[in-house]
């Protein structure tokens, strides 16, 4: 399919919630000759040494070594989106590629997604949406209060590009910022959005009123927030996760969201995802899940595949790459 001279690019597929935004096929194929995963794995020997680049939407296709060692030509994986869990760098970086994502184009709709789902949970604009839809129901009193967003204290785990969006948005809002953060951010920034750096984790679960997880997924912060962590959070307070599942442990957040540790949860991430449809947390009155949507409006993703674009050209020119992902 498409031009046999433009660089070979695999695709998980072209359309559907398995392949690449279904928008972007035509863009690409100006620039690229796209070669689905399916068609690689029916006839790796005609397509394996044309690909040059793996396009990664939505975490696919997945990268392995066997994946890896069929792709003699390849030189990025271009993966739209800014986390990188997905991905085993090391192994990547082994076979001399090149890694490429998309952390500009994301940070505004995440960090926005962000305060959508703190609002929400704070107002109960869910709970809200179902009473209003059933107004004959008894339930329709004055008693649906929530938790005021103005002036609240906001727990920011993670100051990259999305947490301080976060901060920015938050000051806004009048809310007092406290921030953890593997690095501490400059002062001038920090005067600039109002935040707090709390180098204790535990200081800052104790002291916020809302507690927003927007921090990579890694070895060192999978299951950041357990049972522990949840113990510390006021009783008033409300968990906001736009990283990843796995920051939180989830049995750990069922058990504190059920008996009261904590007030709510607003979950854009959780593991699996989808979550089954008989999961308990689905139960839940007191939680607000969104299906993963952080960068879902068409204009990031618009950026997210112009930003793909440009770096795949880019390397097989053999020019720097914009957002090449180092190893550290
Ligand atoms: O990593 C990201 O940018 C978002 O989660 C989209 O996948």
């Amino acid at each position: 399919m498409g031009d046999q001279d433009l660089p070979g690019v695999l695709v998980s597929g072209l359309e559907g919630s398995y392949g690449i935004c279904e928008d972007h096929v035509g863009d690409l194929q100006k620039h690229f000759n796209l070669i689905t995963l399916q068609e690689f794995l029916e006839n790796k020997t005609q397509f394996g040494p044309k690909i040059q680049a793996v396009y990664i939407w939505g975490g696919r296709p997945a990268i392995d070594q066997e994946l890896l060692g069929s792709l003699p030509s390849l030189k990025i994986i271009a993966s739209a989106g800014v986390g990188l869990d997905h991905l085993d760098l090391k192994l990547i970086a082994s076979f001399g590629v090149k890694v490429a994502n998309t952390p500009q184009a994301v940070s505004n709709p995440t960090a926005d997604m962000g305060m959508a789902l703190l609002l929400a949970a704070a107002r109960r604009v869910v709970e809200g949406h179902m009473l209003a839809s059933a107004p004959d129901t008894e339930t329709f009193s004055t008693n649906w209060v929530g938790q005021e967003v103005t002036g609240a204290t906001l727990g920011l785990i993670g100051m990259g590009s999305i947490g301080y969006k976060i901060a920015q948005r938050a000051k806004a809002f009048e809310m007092k910022v406290l921030y953890h953060n593997r690095r501490r951010r400059k002062l001038e920034e920090e005067e600039a959005v109002g935040a707090t750096y709390c180098e204790s984790l535990d200081d800052l679960l104790q002291r916020s009123d809302f507690v927003l997880l927007a921090v990579s997924l890694t070895p060192q912060t999978q299951r950041l927030i357990g049972k522990r962590e949840l113990s510390l959070m006021k009783p008033t307070a409300i968990l906001i996760n736009i990283g990843r599942g796995l920051l939180v442990d989830q049995d750990a957040l069922m058990e504190a969201l059920q008996t009261g540790i904590i007030k709510g949860a607003a979950l854009d991430v959780t593991y699996p995802e989808p979550l089954p449809r008989d999961h308990p947390l689905l139960k839940l009155s007191n939680v607000v899940l969104t299906p993963h949507l952080g960068s879902a409006t068409h204009q990031a993703r618009r950026r997210m595949m112009e930003n793909l674009v440009q770096s795949i050209l880019a390397s097989v020119s053999g020019l720097p790459v914009p957002n090449e992902v180092l190893l550290k």
